[in-house]
């Protein structure tokens, strides 16, 4: 017998769980379309494109929106005869505007005629974009996702004044900026603000409603028909929206309970599959969380989950600074100071295994913040098993894994 055979009961086209599956539909994004179509009006004119700067939280449609209403643009535009080239960069990599320049010439021509990544001035490499952008003519929308990994944003300014400082001739250029960092706006200069966000659309997290729709309509198209029941559906979105309103955290969920149902061999999707389903996902958001933290990351963790089994949480930074120096002291590493040690329960609070409160002092004035954590500890002592053996168990903790056991 075959190791591998295709299974066919469960999934048709699982690939439609998938983050890179372009749904043909959007569900629940009426207003945003309809605001985002109106910010776009101006290419079907014929006219130079508004700028657009696109925000709002992980999941809720950004991107599958902007794709979805770039492609219907791009048929509309060739029916009234409108000249449109599309470009997407994601600016993850980025830090730069020159590195944005160089990616963008580089997008642009043959492989033959790449550009290294550095060495170059930058008036030449401007120079360059320039004359690549003006080669293609007519209507250029130039998509920059994450556009917040750009710290000098001189580029936001360069393209959409690049007509009128005279360096284009032959094509209008605008750009739609995209980013899920709500500070970022401030952070950029009023020369930037005033030309990027020109036209600001924000998409706000999905409601259950919302998340339930989506689910559905990529249900319907990934199962088999009548695998996946209601109540999974209703489950994978109440969870979705209870925690952050992100879409791709239900679809990731249905993905895995529709793999758990695969492996038991069921002919159904069930509730209980979901909850099984949660639970790994959860294992292994913490594992590979906690396994890219430094060992000082580990070191702070430790001593949050030692503070946390002794019922001392939610606490402050200065009682785990103490007990975070008790601990490096056992595994003989020298300790951080309390500002770089606080620079980790940040990242921790970031990850999602700890949380961070404001909490202010009221009369007395002044304002502290105060962790705990988020996380089950038997899973993240589970991870942390290098760091447990180096530092050894507190009581605390060895009445919880005798209790585990
Ligand atoms: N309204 C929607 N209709 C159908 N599918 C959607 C909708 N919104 C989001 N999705 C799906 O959810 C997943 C995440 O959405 P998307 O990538 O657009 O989020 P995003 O806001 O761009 O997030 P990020 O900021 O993390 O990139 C994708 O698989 C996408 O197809």
């Amino acid at each position: 017998m075959a190791l591998f055979s295709p299974d066919t009961d469960i999934f048709c086209e699982r690939d439609a769980l998938r983050e890179d599956y372009q749904p043909e539909e959007i569900v629940g994004r009426d207003q945003e379309l309809q605001q985002y179509v109106s910010a776009l009006q101006p290419v079907i004119n014929g006219d130079q494109p508004a700028n657009i700067f696109l925000y709002g939280k992980a999941g809720v449609g950004k991107t599958a929106c902007t794709r979805y209403l770039l492609h219907e643009l791009k048929d509309d535009a060739a029916e009234f005869n409108v000249d449109l080239t599309t470009i997407r960069t994601n600016c993850e990599d980025l830090s730069t505007s020159y590195q944005v320049a160089i990616q963008l010439i580089n997008d642009l021509r043959d492989p033959e005629d790449h550009l290294q990544p550095t060495g170059y001035p930058r008036r030449q490499v401007n120079q360059w974009l320039w004359e690549e952008l003006d080669g293609i003519g007519g209507t250029i929308i130039i998509v920059f996702d994450e556009v917040d990994h750009i710290e000098d944003d001189s580029i936001l300014y360069q393209i959409p004044r690049a007509r009128a400082n005279g360096n284009l001739e032959h094509s209008k250029v605008g750009i739609i900026g995209i980013s899920n960092d709500f500070k970022f706006r401030e952070t950029l200069s009023s020369k930037v603000q005033s030309s990027l966000c020109e036209k600001e659309l924000q998409f706000p997290a999905y409601n259950a409603n919302e998340l339930r729709d989506i689910l559905r309509q990529r249900a319907d198209i990934a199962f088999y028909d009548s695998v996946v029941p209601h109540e999974v559906i209703a489950k994978c979105a109440a969870f979705g929206a209870k925690d952050a309103g992100d879409a791709r955290q239900s679809l990731d969920l249905l993905m895995e309970a529709g793999d758990v149902a695969v492996e038991r061999d069921a002919d159904q999707v069930t509730v209980k599959h979901v909850d099984e389903a949660r639970e790994l996902l959860e294992r292994s958001r913490i594992v590979d969380g906690v396994a890219g933290l430094t060992q000082q990351g580990h070191l702070v963790l430790y001593a949050l989950v030692m503070l946390h089994e002794e019922g001392e949480t939610p606490t402050r930074a200065r009682a785990i600074q103490d007990r975070y120096e008790i601990v490096c002291d056992r595994a003989a590493v020298e300790p951080l100071v309390p500002r770089r040690m606080r620079d980790h329960l940040g990242e921790l609070s970031m990850l999602g295994i700890a949380t961070r409160e404001e909490r202010n002092k009221g009369e007395s004035g002044g304002r502290y913040y105060e962790y705990s954590l988020d996380t089950n500890p038997d899973l993240l002592l589970e991870a942390l098993d290098e760091t447990v053996d180096m530092v050894g168990v507190t009581d605390a903790i060895q009445k919880r894994l005798d209790h585990d056991i």
